[in-house]
């Protein structure tokens, strides 16, 4: 695979990008910014010195050669070039994420909001002096002052200022999903009934606003653990180049302030360290550009991570739509007899299966003979895996999870007789076939077996078969029954899976995987899938999922795609391999810039052997160095925003690869990079 397609992203103005970068690239050389990044920290000490030693050559003891102060003074340029390279490539990828900002506050205007006060009067305030569990009103045209969960009313809302999505989205009180609403988004018809969820300035879009703009990015543990390798490795080089002199003494061939700052600056990491936080910050706008809000870098940083990852069957490796296929009879029932009870058990039922349900016996020409405002409905719950009606005259009518609906026979007194074989070779014929059987009863009967046929999602093996290539493991959670489980797992190809599970079981999967020492990634959109959220180390929530789930996780995808997760764990990979690559590329540098200083400082002392790039003069030689030193940064900021290529190989194998591939290019390509330079300044007589 190669990275991963953009999609569609709320649109961000990027026209003045790079003239806001470059002014902040100066900006970014106050100390008390600079010092956050050690290395070039030093690198902006060094450019001190040595601008001193241009205006007095002479500040650290009799200069030496015949023009001191220009080599001086071109040392001093380059080396501060190098600093606002760095601070250029971090300006341009904060940049994007400022745009992104910019267009998000625009969304954020202060309106007026009308408050439902206790006695059914209408307060009109200002929409930032709301407060959570406030009770506000809004009508068509209005924009939603706050998030907040739906309690009374029905009606479309334009979310498109978050999502992208243009297609306005029902909203109602009472079902999980459709009742949560986020401020800033505009409600087109008719009017709600909105209990607010968050303080102003606490809300979604001002959480995302402080996400892009970087005020909440703190450093990832992997990047702290990256900057303090590069310090140290800082302090290695610092400590070789200050026990140099004594030993240029010996040799008689004393050696330059500004030389012995151009060995340093050469030999200590500066391309990763002026690239390190470009990198971390193009990985969270890569998930933005993906539509997902991520709350942290850390968040980011756990996908690559990901070793084990829990999916859902309906909805995420089968295309979820499950609808009625067929109604098989069973114990002697009639089809006509079977297509009513299924109806009268569906009535209520507001799930796709169950409209569905409704439409096949409605074909039949089924028909209940019960009052409906009579009755009662019996939602469907993930427990107990049943919904039905309870009917006017006493009847009860059930359908789900056919070990459920044999319980429930059980538990109204049914006839062994009722759970036959002709049932369970239905069941099983409909589970073969990798569909969810639905058994239906009334009281003590059971009429029959309804197949609800859902359809794997196209592609969605090969996506398995790639992330099993980069070592995660894919485990498949349902609800449903173990034949189905096994069929779908087998034939999407995921690694293990868990049948009949109930959703506490999501969260123990969770925990059983962590204590092998795995990091788990999940999706989730219901309230009770909040716990398992919290509890994995990278948990998605849908963005028409609940605010609990949304506030235990810790990414919301705006487009509610659960197969997200995939491209995340791509995404967070990609983000590990593009540090680890320009790593070793940036320490690899390191051998051709030693080669070139190292002669140049001993010139004098007439080990020209030393010189094994047969570089111009001793001059050109360290300017050369550091030209290119310097120039590898801005040449390498595309790589870093972009991300290396990526394949799907194990940990391993991207190790070798990219070994081969960053640590020997990065030997061989600054060897042919100086010797250019080289010719060049010889060319134009400048050293
Ligand atoms: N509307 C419904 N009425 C009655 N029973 C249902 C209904 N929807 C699902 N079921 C039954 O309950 C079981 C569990 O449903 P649940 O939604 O928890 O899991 P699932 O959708 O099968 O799998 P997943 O966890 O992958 O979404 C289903 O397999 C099915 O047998
Ligand atoms: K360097
Ligand atoms: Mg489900």
């Amino acid at each position: 695979m190669t990275n991963p397609s953009r999609r569609k992203t709320a649109k961000v103005d990027t026209s003045g990008l790079y003239q806001r970068a470059i002014l902040e690239s100066f900006t970014k050389l106050n100390p008390r910014i600079a010092v956050k990044n050690p290395v070039m920290f030093i690198v902006w000490i060094g450019t001190i010195v040595t601008a001193l030693v241009t205006i007095e050559p002479n500040l650290f003891g009799q200069a030496s050669g015949t023009n001191p102060r220009l080599l001086n003074g071109l040392i001093t340029f380059i080396l501060f070039f190098t600093v606002v390279f760095a601070n250029f490539a971090e300006a341009v990828a904060e940049g994007r994420g400022k745009a992104q900002a910019d267009s998000l506050r625009a969304t954020k205007s202060d309106t007026t909001a009308r408050k439902l006060l206790p006695d059914g009067s209408i307060q009109e305030i200002s929409s930032t002096a709301l407060r959570k569990d406030d009770t506000i009103k809004v009508v068509a045209g209005d924009m939603i002052p706050a998030d907040g969960e739906v309690i009374g009313g029905i009606a479309s809302v334009d979310e498109s200022a978050i999502t992208g999505e243009s297609a306005p989205v029902l909203k109602e009180p009472g079902s999980d999903m459709a009742s949560s609403v986020t401020g800033g988004t505009r409600i087109i018809s008719d009017e709600l009934v909105i209990r607010v969820t968050s303080d102003p300035g606490k809300g979604f879009i001002d959480r995302m606003i402080a996400l892009v703009e970087g005020a909440e990015r703190s450093k990832t543990p992997n990047e702290i653990a990256l900057t303090v390798l590069l310090a140290v490795l800082t302090q290695v080089f610092l400590i070789v180049v200050v026990t140099l002199p004594p030993i240029a003494n010996d040799v008689k061939s004393p050696v330059s302030v500004a030389l012995l700052i151009s060995l340093l600056v050469a030999l200590i990491p500066t391309t990763i360290g002026g690239l390190l936080s470009a990198i971390g910050i193009a990985g969270m706008d890569r998930v933005a550009q993906f539509n997902v809000v991520a709350t942290s870098g850390r968040a980011v940083e756990a996908c690559g991570d990901v070793s084990t990852l829990i999916l859902d069957k309906t909805g995420t490796i089968t295309l979820g739509n499950r609808l009625a296929e067929e109604f098989i009879p069973v114990n002697g029932n009639s089809l006509q007899e079977m297509a009513s009870v299924a109806l009268a058990a569906s009535v209520f039922d507001e799930t796709p299966e169950g409209k569905s349900i409704v439409r096949l016996a409605e074909k039949l020409e089924a028909t209940v003979d019960f009052e409906r405002s009579q009755a009662e409905g019996i939602d469907f719950s993930a427990k107990t895996r049943m919904s039905g009606t309870n009917l006017p005259d006493g009847k009860e009518v059930r359908k789900g999870a056919v070990e459920s609906v044999k319980g429930f026979v059980r538990s109204r007194g049914g006839a062994s007789a009722q759970i036959s074989s002709e049932l369970d070779l239905a069941y099983e014929r409909v589970s073969r076939l990798g569909g969810t059987p639905l058994a239906v009863c009334q009281n003590d009967r059971i009429y029959g077996v309804i197949y609800l046929k859902d359809i794997i999602k196209p592609g969605i093996r090969e996506r398995f078969d790639q992330l099993r290539r980069m070592g995660v493991r894919t485990v498949m959670l349902t609800g449903d029954n173990r034949i189905t489980a096994e069929v779908i797992a087998a034939e999407a190809g995921v690694d293990d899976f868990i049948a009949e599970a109930t959703p506490e079981d999501k969260i123990s999967v969770i925990q059983r995987e962590q204590a092998e020492g795995k990091i788990v990634a999940m999706t989730g959109d219901g309230t009770n899938d909040a716990p398992a959220l919290a509890q994995a180390n990278v948990g998605v929530a849908m963005n028409s999922g609940t605010q609990a789930a949304k506030e235990a996780a810790n990414m919301v995808d705006l487009d509610s795609d659960p197969t997200k997760l995939i491209d995340l764990v791509t995404i967070g990979k990609q983000l590990l391999i593009t540090r680890g690559a320009l790593t070793t590329f940036s320490i690899a540098n390191d051998v051709a810039k030693y080669f070139a200083i190292i002669p140049a400082m001993f010139a004098s002392a007439g080990i020209g052997g030393m010189n094994v790039l047969f570089l111009s003069s001793p001059n050109s030689a360290v300017l050369s160095a550091l030209i290119y030193n310097a120039l590898i940064i801005p040449a390498l900021i595309p790589l870093a925003l972009k991300g290396v290529q990526f394949r799907p190989l194990t940990a391993d194998q991207l190790l070798q690869r990219n070994i081969l591939i960053y640590g020997l290019g990065g030997v061989i390509a600054p060897f042919i990079a100086i010797k250019g330079i080289d010719i060049a300044i010889a060319a134009v007589g400048l050293a």
